[in-house]
């Protein structure tokens, strides 16, 4: 009711009444708009989609009967689908439509004939054989939102725009459950053994978990498949097909490959690789080479990959990585777990390092062109991304201190195991209560100064990221190329064991270069490759440490992220090859003795240390733990000179 101020309700006043326009033919119009082009309400509803067609022709098939009409084109990309999808013991693929099967009028209605393999057995009947797979092929951001919000739980808008989603049980890898069939070729090319992360199972037990990846997905009422490329060199583009279950997976994967143009996606044919996520439904533990309910089995000979038991979208993308470490050796080209990035000048930097060191962090500057946060490929001609999109930890993330990764989480970013205020949506980074591996997974052109096509030339500068919580690495050396290599082949971190039980150790890990769960080869491999092109193109290793100063995890603290900037900002400035520099002792590392904007002092870290014999005990500590993980790497011999072999040997501590 209408008040005064006062408290006392106003008296009603008369109605006041209304005059319509005495024109015409007298009837009061309550707009002067003309009236829809619908007769109906679902009329009206169907005028609110256009349609966009892609029209281009195929490149070279434009003479006048070449050109494929746009239903048969649709057809034969259903085909495809159709063959992606097919259960080997049956032989055929399923019926599959596009579309929402919750949309009325479904798109296209064109379904697939699909004996294109021998007749069905009687006895391989099954219900799914009734029914039609719907396809919701390479959606957009907004339909996948919309698929996510109204089929996923746990998906929600945050307040910037971001999809907040829920990977389930697994927030993180399973590296213990990833299988690598092992046949004629695989047997003699890759690394097996003690250290490396293929482990292996027959070409039988894939095909049964491939079995039950693709049965469980044809059981579904509707599949997402995304035809998108990886590597950004032209003349080594990877096309891949993910097959999931879920938008969230479909975003994702939308996020982090290379996204097709629709000319190209028209021209796409056949992948090179595809990839089943039947995340959501386990591997059955009675298979045998099975020790969880999740497996992630790769089988190169097939160039396919099956995911069961894990809905964690990262195992999609490192999978992949994984499969470039096998294809692009070939080609003599190096794959990289490495961030990359270029000054104004053309000058490229490589940051490596394990899980959580930095490479997203400091690849990603102001500064400087973004080329990519996490797997990049070195050819004879260029570096080039692997992957179209970065996928930034989010844990403790801030405006002030990474401003282009705060601002590139907005709508089309996955956003992943994140807490947030169910009224405002506001995101909670601080909070762990899901995981500490939260994660933004966003497109690289949402990074505002990435460089599109993500290519770029020879590195000047390699830089090896360490985060050491046992606090005795000097926050910056300057390395010989033996000791690059050294320190590449050993890939050492230390972060802070679980929190949980109140122990807080440091625990070393060694992952041969830099990502040992991802390597196919032997690291020597990559390694000399490395070797081989540094030496070629002249460039400088540096061995950065993002970890503890001024004691160990518990007493000292963690490098500022402003001094670590300020540190790679001299590394790429080139003043920092020309500082005055002295050898510490034990690991035999030249550090310099200033830097412009960082403390003097914490450059040689036995100075933060106030107790100096518990810094030389951690030092002989960390020293012992190196000396023990290159044991398994003595007797290889690193690229053809055996020279470059020995003095990798003594480039590691010595005491
Ligand atoms: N001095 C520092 N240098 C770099 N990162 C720091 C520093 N201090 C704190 N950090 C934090 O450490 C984390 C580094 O994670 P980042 O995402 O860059 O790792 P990553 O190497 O890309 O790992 P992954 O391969 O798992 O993606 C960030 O959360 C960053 O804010
Ligand atoms: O792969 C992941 O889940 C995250 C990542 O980048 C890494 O661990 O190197
Ligand atoms: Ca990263
Ligand atoms: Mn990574």
């Amino acid at each position: 009711m209408a008040a005064n101020g006062t408290g006392v309700p106003m008296p009603k006043s008369p109605l006041v009444r209304i005059l319509t326009d005495k024109k015409g033919d007298g009837i009061c119009h309550d707009d002067s708009g003309k009236a829809v082009k619908a007769q109906t309400i679902d009329e009206l509803h169907s005028l609110q989609k256009k349609r966009s067609a892609p029209t281009t022709p195929i490149e070279g098939t434009q003479g006048a009967f070449a050109t494929l009409s746009e239903d048969e084109r649709q057809r034969q990309q259903l085909q495809s689908i159709s063959a992606s999808l097919a259960s080997l013991t049956r032989g055929t693929g399923p019926k599959v439509v596009r579309g929402d099967p919750a949309a009325k009028s479904a798109q296209a209605v064109s379904h697939v004939a699909h004996h294109h393999h021998v007749e069905a057995p009687p006895i391989s009947v099954s219900d799914s054989s009734l029914k039609f797979t719907h396809v919701l092929y390479n959606l957009s951001p907004a339909e996948l939102y919309e698929q996510a919000i109204k089929y996923e739980k746990g998906s929600f808008i945050t307040s910037s725009g971001a999809l907040a989603t829920l990977s389930g049980a697994k927030t993180g890898r399973s590296p213990r459950d990833k299988r690598v069939v092992i046949d004629e070729t695989t047997q003699d090319e890759l690394w097996w053994g003690k250290g490396s992360p293929n482990i292996e199972i027959d070409e039988h037990t894939f095909m049964v978990n491939r079995e039950r990846a693709v049965d469980y997905l044809n059981s579904l009422d509707k599949v997402f498949v995304n035809d998108q490329f990886l590597n950004w060199d032209p003349q080594n583009r990877i096309k891949v097909r993910i097959v999931s279950a879920r938008a969230y997976h479909s975003l994702f994967m939308h996020n982090m490959c290379i996204r097709p143009t629709l000319e190209e996606l028209e021209n796409f044919g056949t992948p090179d690789f595809t990839i089943y996520n039947a995340g959501q439904f386990p591997c059955n533990r009675y298979t045998h080479y099975m020790t969880s309910s999740t497996s992630i089995d790769l089988n190169l000979a097939r160039r396919e990959m099956v995911i069961l038991g894990t809905q964690y979208a990262g195992e999609m993308k490192k999978g992949l990585f994984g499969v470039m470490h096998y294809l692009m050796p070939k080609r003599q080209i190096l794959s990289l777990h490495s961030g990359c990035n270029m000054g104004k000048d053309g000058d490229v930097a490589l940051f490596f390092g394990l899980s959580g060191t930095g490479k997203t962090t400091l690849s990603t500057d102001h500064n400087r062109y973004l080329i990519g946060d996490d797997e990049h490929c070195w050819s004879d001609n260029c570096v080039s991304n692997i992957e179209g999109g970065c996928y930034a930890k989010c844990i403790d993330l801030s405006r002030e201190k990474e401003p282009d990764i705060w601002n590139a989480i907005k709508f089309g970013t996955v956003l992943e195991n994140v807490v947030f205020d169910e009224f405002t949506r506001e995101v909670d980074y601080g909070e762990k209560s899901v995981t500490e591996n939260t994660r933004a997974a966003y497109p690289i052109e949402y990074i505002p100064n990435a460089k599109i096509p993500c290519v770029a030339p020879h590195p000047k500068n390699v830089i090896l990221l360490a985060c050491d919580a046992f606090g005795v690495l000097p926050p910056v050396s300057k390395l010989s190329l033996a000791q690059t290599m050294y320190h590449f082949i050993s890939g050492y971190t230390a972060l802070v064991a679980g929190t949980e039980d109140g122990i807080k150790e440091p625990t070393a890990t060694f992952s041969a270069c830099f990502g040992a769960a991802f390597i196919m080869l032997h690291p020597t491999k990559y390694a000399a490759m490395l070797a081989d092109k540094m030496q070629k193109h002249g460039a400088t290793g540096w061995l950065v440490n993002t970890g503890w100063s001024g004691g160990s995890y518990g007493t000292g603290n963690r490098i500022k992220l402003a001094y670590t900037r300020k540190i790679i900002d001299a590394i790429h400035s080139g003043s920092l090859l020309n500082a005055t520099y002295e050898k510490t002792e034990v690991f035999g590392l030249e550090i310099p003795t200033e830097i412009e904007g960082v403390p003097s002092e914490i450059l040689r870290p036995e100075n933060t240390w106030d107790n100096k014999h518990a810094y030389k005990n951690t030092l002989l500590k960390l020293a012992g733990l190196f000396k023990n993980n290159f044991e398994t790497f003595t007797n290889y011999k690193i690229g053809k000179d055996s020279k470059l072999t020995e003095e990798i040997l003594a480039a590691g501590p010595n005491f």
